[in-house]
């Protein structure tokens, strides 16, 4: 009789990588090395696309940046220890800004750590990941990979998305078992980020609550965006008539030059509304804690998220509405009866007035940055800005600090989820992986805004632009500055906030295309022609270094100490 076949085998990191692609995961993003870099290898092999990035920072933004177009968690990929520890500021930015996003990281021998023995990066990475990510979970058996990734997925886009970290040894990675019992061990998720339907009487108390109000105001932020509910989101802002103010990554979901808008009328809008709608926006230091003076301090609040603790976390919350914001703009679409709710005439024509004063103001500055030598900012952002208006599937990813201020007010969004920036937590570094991401998951074209400090964090990773061709344009605009490139320094070196660079040749470097602009025509004229081109490109824009100001907008958060600069 034939000898009996051997049974078939498998190991974890087919079972990583099959249990990847039964829940639909298309890329990865990370930067290979012991014990991970066959597990990229596979992946690729098997039709995931694998990304590699040059640091691991970078790469765990990209994934977050996904989690955020997508509404499918993103994967960073990430070696033991310090290229764990790398991925670690994109997995808190994640959490932070509510990206889903799992971060997947090789570990070294449990025995080994556990006793502290000195393995080959010795980490307890798992203790490490918990305080920065909405959860963290290990795999210690093959077994338990599917049940790993599969628990790792749906705790990153449930309830409030956010970064998972998922902690897989190498001994667990090449751990060899029965091909049968591993393929029985996976499974697919069934609806893992379910709607969440708001209680009836909580709709209605809100109802009244905006029905009655003289000064009603809606706060959309970049959760509203994430929540693709567009179409409600709309139908309710514009069938009550309440102005919205859009946080910047909500910019889009109404076009900006809708005459609903109060972003051009901002302050206005904060201090006087006396009924306030958040939907996705927390109040939290981007809206200065929902305080007086900024807002009007008996200002009443409506809010709408799927987090409950998020209620009360800085102000009273009068009409409380959790669940997903689908969900509960549906239910206020349909339990609003038409005419319902009606924001007063008189409110919506002084915040239109404000508005219309506030962009006379501006007029002036932004027609003298046209002809301003050395260039200003606000000269080559209207370049950018009129040739993005002929590109309007163009995407915009935006850091820096005067680069950021005057990009999220100069540059008008029309469509939703096609800016994406520094977000909640101000952090810099986020510009190239999140260009890589949104090329790679959207297909289009990505123009990527950076004050010249902020590219430094990721410039390396326009390698990786070149590399898989993207078509990113990196716009830099560079005042020779950490915020301004003017400072003295009382000795020989650079002052603290001096750079100097030719970014343009950098990408020359690479195989790109670089450009230098000295004036606002030059700027347009070269992405005009990178866009049109689609391959890697990037614009060094010489900016005058006396202009902007420290931290930009944000200046007043510095220490006020006898140091302090006047
Ligand atoms: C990870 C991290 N490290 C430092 C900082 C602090 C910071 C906030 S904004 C910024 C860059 C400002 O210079 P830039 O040239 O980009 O902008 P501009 O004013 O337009 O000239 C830094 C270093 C933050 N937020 N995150």
């Amino acid at each position: 009789e034939g000898a009996e076949e051997p049974a078939a085998l498998t190991d974890g990191i087919h079972l990583v990588v099959d249990a990847l692609k039964l829940n639909g995961v298309e890329n990865i993003y990370g930067v290979v090395g012991i014990p991970i870099t066959d597990l990229a290898r596979l992946a690729q092999a098997s039709g995931i696309r694998y990304i590699g990035f040059r640091h691991e920072s970078d790469a765990a933004h990209a994934a977050a940046a996904a989690g955020f177009l997508t509404q499918r968690p993103g994967i960073c990929l990430t070696v033991s220890a310090p290229g764990f520890l790398n991925g670690l500021v994109g997995l808190a930015n994640a959490t932070t800004n509510c990206f889903p996003m799992v971060q997947i990281s090789g570990s070294s021998e449990r025995h080994i750590v556990d006793l502290q023995r000195g393995d080959y990066e010795e980490m307890d990475q798992l203790s490490a990941a918990k305080q920065f990510a909405k959860a963290a979970f290990r795999v210690s058996r093959a077994e338990d990979i599917g049940r790993g990734i599969a628990r790792s997925i749906r705790t990153a886009i449930s309830g409030r998305p956010g970064g998972v970290y998922l902690d897989i040894p190498a001994a667990v990675l090449g751990e060899i078992i029965d091909a049968e019992k591993g393929a029985a061990s996976l499974w697919e998720l069934v609806d893992p980020a379910p709607r969440q339907l708001p209680e009836p009487a909580a709709v209605d108390r809100a109802i009244d609550l905006l029905a009655g109000a003289e000064r009603p105001l809606i706060v959309l932020g970049k959760g509203a965006a994430y929540a693709r509910a567009d179409e409600s989101i709309r139908e309710f802002v514009e069938s009550t008539g309440i102005p919205y103010v859009p946080m910047s990554m909500a910019k889009g979901l109404l076009p900006d030059d809708h005459p609903q808008s109060a972003a051009t009328s901002r302050s206005l809008a904060l201090k006087r509304a006396d009924v306030v709608m958040l939907v996705g926006a927390r109040l939290n230091w981007l809206l200065g804690h929902g305080d007086a003076p900024q807002w009007n301090p008996n200002a009443r609040f409506v809010q709408v998220d799927i987090a409950a603790n998020e209620m009360d976390s800085n102000q009273p919350i009068a009409a409380p509405l959790v669940g997903d914001i689908g969900s509960v703009m549906d239910a206020l679409v349909e339990r609003s009866k038409p005419g319902r709710i009606s924001a007063p005439a008189q409110w919506r024509e002084e915040i239109a007035a404000k508005s219309e004063q506030n962009v006379a103001r501006m007029a002036k500055r932004l027609q003298d940055a046209k002809t301003a030598h050395p260039m200003k900012f606000l000269g080559a952002l209207q370049a950018v800005r009129d040739v993005l208006g002929d590109n309007p599937r163009a995407y915009v990813v935006n850091e820096g600090a005067n680069a950021l201020d005057l990009t999220r007010n100069t540059i008008g969004m029309k469509v939703p989820r096609h800016r994406l920036d520094s977000g909640t937590w101000g952090v810099m570094g986020i510009g190239m992986g999140y260009a890589i991401a949104t090329a790679v998951e959207t297909g289009e074209p990505v123009v990527a805004i950076e004050g010249d400090s902020a590219f430094g964090f990721s410039g390396m990773e326009i390698e990786v632009i070149c590399r898989y061709n993207l078509p990113v344009v990196t716009v830099v605009l560079n005042n020779s500055g950490v915020y301004r490139g003017d400072e003295a320094s009382p000795n020989g070196d650079p002052a603290p906030t001096y750079l100097r660079a030719r970014h343009d040749l950098m990408i020359e470097a690479f195989g790109g295309k670089g450009y230098r602009a000295t004036t606002p025509d030059e700027v347009a004229a070269a992405l005009r022609e990178a866009l049109a081109a689609g391959v890697p490109a990037l614009i060094d824009c010489v900016i005058d270094p006396a202009d902007g100001t420290e931290s930009g907008n944000i200046s007043h958060l510095n220490p006020k100490g006898l140091t302090a600069k006047r």
